[in-house]
Order: structure tokens, then C-alpha cells, then sequence
């Protein structure tokens, strides 16, 4: 059985069709991601199938208990761990999943059997009697993830679990969370809008545009997809006969202008310099900077939807706090 199961599922708000009739699966054990920018619709899909909202159309279940049906089974067979932190400072690490456990009903004997469990699972057993205030930003975190581990669900949701950590401290993170996978089997669905966590951390990627999947894969599968390297330059002035010239070579793949110059993809970058500079030459394009470099997610994101998710981002409009607040509303309601 799969851990999700997805079909057809649709999410319409007044004038915006947030998630636009997607379907999926994400295979028991999976490390899963769903990579998009700010409002592509990943937390929309992902609080319909942890029960938060109901869908507007279509059907998905979650260890095999149907979303609209059977919200009891799905919610207990879950974790969720939002951005929001949900760990209370003032209580030490014990006493934070004492009180989740006791959220979810947990009686005290089950309790004391599995604190012990989750602290060593999230490494912070040392720990586990001192304030939540004297831990790092790192140890916070496992916390909140071993939070969400505490009624032993089959499948854990994380969203954007690295946001605000720093490059140190998200790179523990990732290999933190793969080991958790690995030694207790949990499938993990993440969402993200780091390129990088994505392609290190997820074993299948979806990467999501405007309330659809664009694409989905392994990160190593959505790279090779694109079929070259990517050479981006660096172009002071006009540089037009340029641009257009690059479209009558045959080893030229892509073309697309970025802010400051252009990304070509093309076979066999590093020989292909030379061409690019004499063409340059030709047409009296000014080459400021030249970079090479092996596809990553962002240039599938660009080639498959014709802007770079930063650029997405900054597109996207003012309704997305609102809708973050509504989520966290929800979310908080229903903790
Ligand atoms: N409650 C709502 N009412 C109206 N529109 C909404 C609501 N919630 C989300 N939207 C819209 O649906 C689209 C998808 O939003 P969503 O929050 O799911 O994106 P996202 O990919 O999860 O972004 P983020 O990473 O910031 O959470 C956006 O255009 C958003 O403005």
C-alpha cells in the first residue's frame, strides 16, 4: 500500500485555484518533497491531507484512510510539524512531549515508555530535563520534529523544516532527518522551497508551480531531464544579435534571459566557452561574467516554467501572509 495517495485533488479559494487537480502517490519509507515557491500551493495540498481543509474536488488517502471520510484515522496515523513553533520554552524537553502525548491521548504508562524513545530518537536524550530555552536553534527543532513523533504515526509531515537555521545547523537537519528515516522506516514529506534541501535530502521530488505539479521525479532524474550544462553570462548592453544568434547553433538547448545577462544550456559546456566568447566578439556583446555549471533544481524550475523561483517569489502576491495566518489558525486549532 502506498503511504499517499492522491487523485484528482483540487482546492479552489474565491478567484484562485490554489491546488488544481493533482494526483500522486509517495511510496511507505519515502523520503518525499514538494518543492515550489511562496504560493504555489504546498500548504494548501498539504492541510487537505492532513485534514486541515477539505478539498473542493477529488480524493486522497493517507495510510489507506480516505481524507474526507475518515479524518480520525488519517490524523492519528500522522505527524505534522509546522514552521510555527509549537514547543513551549519555559518546559523542558520531557515535559513538551508529556504534554503532546497527553494531547493525543496518551495514558501516563505509554507516556513514560515512549519519552525516553522519541528523546533518543531525536538525539537530545542528554537534554531531555533541561528549559527548551537553553537548547540551539538545531536542538529546538528535533524537538519539534520528535513532538510530531510522539503517537508513533506512519507517515511525518515537515514544513519548511530548516527555515531560519543556518547553513551549519540546516545541513545537520537534513542528515538528522535522512537517519531518522532510515532507522524507523517513517515516511517523510517535506515541503520546501530550498532547491538545495530538496535535491539532498528527498529520494522523489514534485516540484509545484501555480497549484500544479510541473514535474516529478528524482532529483537526479528532474536534473538529467534537462540533457546539459548550464553556461550563464553576464551581459553589460545590448546584446540582442547576440541572444538571437545563439538560437542558430545546433548545441545551444535553452535560452533564457536572466537580470543580468543569459543562461544557455548546452551540451559539453566547458568546450563550448570558446564559441560563446567568439560569437560574443561577432556581435559586439560585452561578456561581463561567465559561470558553468552542472544542472541543479533551479534550472529545472526555469526551464519548466520560464522563471527562476526566486523570481516566482517575488511575483507572488500580498494574499500569501493572510493565507499563512489562516493555516496557522487552523493549524493551531487543531492542535
Ligand atoms: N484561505 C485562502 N483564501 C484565499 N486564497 C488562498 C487561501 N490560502 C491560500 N490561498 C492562495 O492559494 C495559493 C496557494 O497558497 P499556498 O499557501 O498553498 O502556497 P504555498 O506553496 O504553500 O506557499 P508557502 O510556502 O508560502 O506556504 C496562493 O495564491 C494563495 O494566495
Amino acid at each position: 500500500m502506498d503511504a499517499i495517495q492522491v487523485d484528482g485533488l483540487t482546492k479552489e479559494f474565491d478567484t484562485v485555484t490554489a491546488v488544481d487537480d493533482l494526483s500522486f502517490t509517495v511510496e511507505q519509507g519515502e523520503i518525499f518533497g514538494l518543492l515550489g515557491p511562496n504560493g504555489a500551493g504546498k500548504s494548501t495540498l498539504i492541510n487537505m491531507l492532513v485534514t486541515l481543509l477539505g478539498p473542493s474536488e477529488g480524493a486522497a488517502r493517507v495510510n489507506g484512510h480516505d481524507i474526507t471520510k475518515e479524518r480520525g484515522d488519517v490524523r492519528d496515523s500522522l505527524g505534522i510539524v509546522f514552521q510555527e513553533p509549537a514547543i513551549d520554552e519555559e518546559l523542558t524537553g520531557t515535559e513538551n512531549l508529556a504534554f503532546h502525548g497527553r494531547m493525543y491521548g496518551k495514558r501516563t504508562a505509554e507516556r513514560e515508555e515512549r519519552i525516553p524513545e522519541v528523546l533518543e530518537l531525536v538525539d537530545l536524550a542528554d537534554v531531555a530535563d533541561n528549559k527548551v530555552a537553553s537548547y540551539s536553534g538545531g536542538m529546538q527543532r528535533r524537538l519539534e520534529i520528535g513532538r510530531g513523533l510522539m503517537h508513533e504515526p506512519e507517515v511525518l509531515f515537515l514544513d519548511e523544516p530548516t527555515t531560519g537555521l543556518d547553513a551549519r545547523t540546516r545541513r545537520d537537519t537534513w542528515e538528522y532527518i535522512q537517519r531518522l528515516n532510515e532507522e524507523s522506516g517513517v515516511t517523510i514529506i517535506i515541503t520546501t522551497h530550498y532547491m538545495d534541501e530538496a535535491d539532498f535530502l528527498c529520494e522523489r521530488v514534485a516540484i509545484m508551480d501555480q497549484g500544479d505539479i510541473v514535474a516529478i521525479d528524482s532529483p537526479e532524474g528532474l536534473k538529467d531531464s534537462l540533457g546539459g550544462d548550464v553556461v550563464t553570462l553576464g551581459l553589460n548592453g545590448p546584446a540582442n544579435e547576440f541572444v538571437d544568434r545563439l538560437g542558430d547553433r545546433p548545441w545551444v538547448r535553452e535560452r533564457d534571459r536572466t537580470d543580468e545577462g543569459i543562461a544557455i544550456t548546452l551540451e559539453h559546456g566547458t568546450t563550448r566557452i570558446v564559441d560563446l566568447v567568439r560569437l560574443a566578439d561577432e556581435t559586439e556583446a560585452t561578456i561581463s561574467s561567465v559561470d558553468l555549471e552542472k544542472p541543479s533544481l533551479e534550472n529545472v524550475f526555469l526551464a519548466l516554467t520560464g522563471s527562476t523561483l526566486t523570481e516566482r517569489e517575488a511575483d507572488e502576491p500580498s494574499t500569501e501572509s493572510e493565507s499563512r495566518e489562516e493555516s496557522s489558525q487552523a493549524a493551531r486549532a487543531s492542535r
